[in-house]
């Protein structure tokens, strides 16, 4: 009894350790066996001698033999009395008993959850097999007495050599014993059923652990799943953020082109106006242009009309000159001047008395004498006055006739002054190319002209062209001679002939030629020509569509 109080007491800690998880390791530590169920069914039996240790954490019917401490885990408990802990047990009842096996039931779970179970260990070394040689031995014991009579007969002799001459407390003893036998059947029956249940459990284990498993696999597949959602969400989010800053430039451009399509919208709407002003337009200039294509040929007809006209008008006009007389003679006094006042002369002209075309010249006491002019011209008359008689020569000229107009007279009577005249006071051949300009632009429709001027002066019988630059008698010039090129036709070969297009060019043309004139003096005449100048005006026409078609 006291080498199995001693192992129980030793197991009772191991036991204790085992009943709680994380006790059971460092218990396994002291006393480490590996126990397979089935051979814990064939150990159950010794419990009854005490020795719980042999069990494993499944084992839990042996749970109930300790005492209250060893429950609860502590490895200290000192061993106690036999009898004690037989009567604990007796007296012990079965809710208590079946509490630490509760307990135990747990410890499977916990391992499940904790790591898969641990390799059987090794046998423990010599000293550990001794104790469990010594278990064994301890065990056999009650196997055997387990067993029936013979096995009884056995014990009985255990006792009889334990308290040999004490016949009362074998009895008690037997009775004893007779009550934990029936306590071992009840405990048999317990640890079978839990066994049964601890097989029901770890089956469920395995298939909780099983599910466990799957769930993981599961849980992972779903992490990985979630894990390429994830990615995959953050590819969206920033697809959805490059979209989102596409829709922003769309809204903005969407915007740019709502403007612009308000303003081609009114823009179309003012067109839309122009047009049906176009249109109205259209059909205008296209009466317009039936009522100018009517107009024209009535135009044209006119034109026909006129031209025929301004024929017949040209024609009569120079007949009526030539009525008037080809060559016309008229005759300009100029009045005194302050020399002839001073010296006391006095008009020798009878104006008053004179008629038209008359010249009086009043002579010594009553004589007279009457001289008949095509016209007279009176010292006030001014220049305007004498050209008005000349002014119808222009129109000759354009019409193609052969005009010459001259002075003649005495030095210093006034013939310059009256072709030329002054600044304030132009003379015949100023006013009259001013007159042929003004019929050239009056015919402009009907004719184009193209009109030269030449200057050249007679001195000493000699030709000199006044538009060339040193043209004086003195220096080495071509000598000019006037040539009759047809009937009643002079020409002057090589003669400057400048092309002038209006009325300031002649006159700068002439005005070059007046300043190269030979001047001197006489006594009549402070600045007398000393030369006889001709002006030269030239001019060609052409009917207005031939002149184009020549351009052309
Ligand atoms: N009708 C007139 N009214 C006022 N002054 C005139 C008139 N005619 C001529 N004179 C003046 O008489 C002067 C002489 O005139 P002008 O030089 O024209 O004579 P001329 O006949 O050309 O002489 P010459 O033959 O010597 O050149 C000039 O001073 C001129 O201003």
């Amino acid at each position: 009894m006291e080498e199995g109080s001693s192992e129980s007491g030793q197991d009772g800690g191991a036991l204790s350790a085992a009943s709680v998880g994380t006790e059971a390791v460092a218990a396994a530590a002291v006393v480490r066996k590996t126990v397979k169920m089935s051979e814990t069914r064939d150990f159950i039996p010794c419990a009854s001698e005490g020795d719980y240790s042999r069990s494993s954490g499944s084992s839990a019917a042996a749970a109930a033999q300790p005492d209250v401490a060893s429950c609860t885990g502590s490895s200290e408990a000192a061993p106690r009395d036999d009898a004690d802990a037989d009567a604990e047990i007796h007296h012990t009842p079965d809710y208590a008993r079946r509490a630490p096996a509760a307990r135990l039931r747990i410890a499977p779970l916990e391992l499940f959850s904790a790591a898969p179970s641990p390799p059987a260990a090794p046998r423990p070394p010599a000293k550990a097999a001794d104790a469990e040689d010594a278990a064994d031995d301890g065990a056999a014991a009650p196997e055997a007495g387990a067993g029936g009579g013979a096995q009884e007969g056995a014990m009985g002799c255990q006792i009889a050599r334990t308290d040999k001459g004490n016949g009362d407390c074998c009895g008690q003893l037997r009775q004893e014993y007779d009550s934990l036998l029936r306590e071992k059947g009840e405990c048999r029956r317990v640890l079978e059923d839990l066994m049964r249940e601890n097989d029901l459990k770890t089956k469920e284990c395995h298939e909780a652990q099983t599910s466990l498993r799957d769930l993981q696999m599961e849980l992972m597949r779903k992490s990985m799943h979630v894990g390429s959602l994830a990615f995959a969400v953050e590819g969206q989010v920033k697809e959805k953020t490059r979209w989102r800053q596409l829709l922003k430039d769309l809204s903005e451009k969407f915007k740019a082109l709502k403007t612009e399509h308000q303003i081609l919208l009114k823009e179309s709407e003012e067109y839309k106006k122009c047009l049906s002003d176009a249109t109205q337009m259209t059909t205008t200039i296209h009466q317009y242009m039936s009522q100018y294509a009517s107009l024209e040929s009535e135009f044209k007809d006119l034109k026909e009309k006129f031209s025929e006209e301004a024929k017949e008008h040209k024609d009569l006009y120079n007949k009526l000159i030539e009525l008037k007389g080809n060559i016309r003679v008229f005759c300009r006094c100029r009045p005194l001047n302050t020399e002839e006042t001073a010296e006391g002369a006095s008009m020798a002209i009878d104006f008053d008395s004179a008629k038209d075309g008359e010249l009086i010249v009043r002579g010594h006491v009553s004589s007279k004498k009457v001289f008949k002019f095509d016209s007279v011209f009176n010292p006030e008359e001014d220049q305007e006055k004498v050209f008005e008689k000349t002014a119808p020569f222009a129109t000759s000229v354009l019409d193609g006739f052969n005009v010459c107009i001259f002075a003649y007279g005495q030095t210093g009577t006034g013939k310059t002054f009256t072709m030329e005249g002054t600044e304030g006071a132009r003379g015949v051949n100023y006013r009259i190319l001013d007159e042929l300009f003004r019929v050239v632009k009056d015919r402009h429709d009907l004719f184009q002209y193209e009109i030269t001027v030449s200057a050249l002066e007679v001195y000493n019988e000699q030709i000199h062209d006044l538009l060339l630059t040193g043209s004086q008698p003195s220096t080495t010039t071509k000598r000019l001679e006037v040539r009759q090129v047809a009937e009643g036709v002079h020409h002057v070969p090589g003669l400057v002939e400048a092309r002038v297009a209006n009325m300031d060019e002649a006159w700068d043309v002439l005005q070059t030629g007046s300043k190269a004139r030979v001047v001197g003096s006489t006594n009549a005449n402070e600045h007398s020509s000393r030369s006889h100048w001709y002006t030269l005006c030239d001019g060609q026409r052409r009917k207005l569509d031939e002149w184009r078609a020549h351009k052309q």
